[in-house]
Order: structure tokens, then sequence, then C-alpha cells
């Protein structure tokens, strides 16, 4: 019998990907989107991590179940590490993965390549009835192109450049994403941290 594991997200692209990662491990995956009567919990955090501790505690409260959340976001170097926490939404509160690349995009308009690095962070935090909050993190470097490259992914992937594949992040396959993204080295992590788990 497929195990189940909770993911805290209502982002179709975090969903999609949680799937894939998941899948070798034996695990099927629900999240929010399959729970609708879960409502949106309020990100008033600073950090990734306070953010990702908030959703995962709250919604593991209301299911009284074990719940893993993702909180996920780009630092650009030039934009002293903007949009950071408000990578969702950056160009405003409808959340547009287009209207939030366009104004990364004018801000960085003059800005020459070397000038223009950055990284995604992932914080995955897992929360549950009688345990103690846990978090592990990831990171991914690139570069902030100049125009948008490929449809895989979502969010900011068309405009990341990853150096060490020569594509951009929207350019690579699932698998591809998964063995190099912030999202898979954090959820590495949170394999050797609860080996009972996953
Ligand atoms: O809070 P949930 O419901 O999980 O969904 P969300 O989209 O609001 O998620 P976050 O608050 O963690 O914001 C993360 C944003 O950072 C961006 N982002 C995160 N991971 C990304 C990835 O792998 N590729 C591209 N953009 C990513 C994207 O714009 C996301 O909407
Ligand atoms: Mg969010």
């Amino acid at each position: 019998m497929a195990k189940n594991v909770i993911i805290a997200t209502k982002n179709r692209g975090k969903a999609k990907e949680f799937e894939l990662m998941f899948k070798p491990y034996g695990y099927e995956v629900q999240t929010l989107l399959d729970l609708p009567h879960i409502e949106d919990v309020e990100e008033t955090g600073v950090t990734f991590e306070e953010n990702a501790v908030l959703k995962a505690e709250t919604v593991a409260k209301e299911l009284d179940c074990l719940v893993i959340s993702d909180d996920s976001g780009l630092s650009i170097d030039a934009l002293d590490g903007r949009p950071g926490v408000y990578s969702a939404r950056y160009a405003g509160e409808a959340k547009s993965d287009e209207a939030n690349m366009e104004k990364v995009l004018s801000e960085l308009e003059g800005v020459d390549e070397a000038n223009r690095t950055a990284r995604f962070h992932c914080v995955l935090a897992i929360a549950g009835p009688g345990r103690k909050t846990e978090t592990v993190n990831g990171t991914c470097e690139g570069v902030i192109l100049e125009e948008k490259r490929g449809s895989n992914g979502f969010g900011y992937d068309p405009i990341f450049f990853v150096p060490s594949l020569g594509k951009a992040m929207a350019e690579l396959t699932p698998e591809e994403k998964r063995g190099i993204s912030h999202r898979g080295h954090a959820l590495d992590q949170l394999r050797e941290r609860l080996s009972d788990f996953v």
C-alpha cells in the first residue's frame, strides 16, 4: 500500500515537483489543492524558516497529523536579496509569475552578467502532533537572464540560468531540476535527518 505524505502548499508547480520527488520512496503526495477546506496560511514571517514553520505547524494542527511545508524564493545579489520571502507576490497580491519576472527583468536592466548572480532558497519544515518541528534547507546558484528561456517548471524558472548545466531552469526536464534544485537539495537533507520517514 502506498504511504501518504501531506505537503502544505497551494502552489501547483511545487505540488508536481513533490509528487515526482516522493514517488521513488513509495509515497503518494497530497497537497492543500486536494484539501480545499484548509485556508491559506498568512505568511507573516520575515525569513523562509519562519514562514515554513508557520505553514507546517498551522496545517498540522488543523489536520492533526504529520505535515511538510515549503517556503522558498529567489534572492538576487544586485537587488540586495530581493524578492526573497516576497517572491510569490513581488509584483502584487495577484501572485503572477509573468508579472514577477517582468518586474525583476526591468529592475536589472543595464546590469551586466557578472552582477546578475542569484540563488533560489528552499526551507522545508516538518511538523506534527507530539513532535518537535524541524527544518532543513537547500539552495541553487544561478544568474538572472536578460530574457525568458524555456517553458518547464514554474515561477522564476524561465529567467534563472543554471551555469553548471548551461541551461535556464525552465529548459530542464523535471528529473534534471530535481537533481540540482534548492527543493531537491532540501529534500535530500530531510531524508538524511529523518531516515525513519523517507
Ligand atoms: O505558500 P505556498 O502555498 O507553498 O505557495 P507559494 O507560491 O505562495 O510559495 P512561497 O510562499 O514559498 O513563495 C515561493 C515563490 O518563490 C518562487 N519559487 C520558489 N521555488 C521556485 C522554483 O523552484 N522555481 C521558480 N520559482 C520558484 C515562486 O515565485 C513562488 O511562488
Ligand atoms: Mg506562499
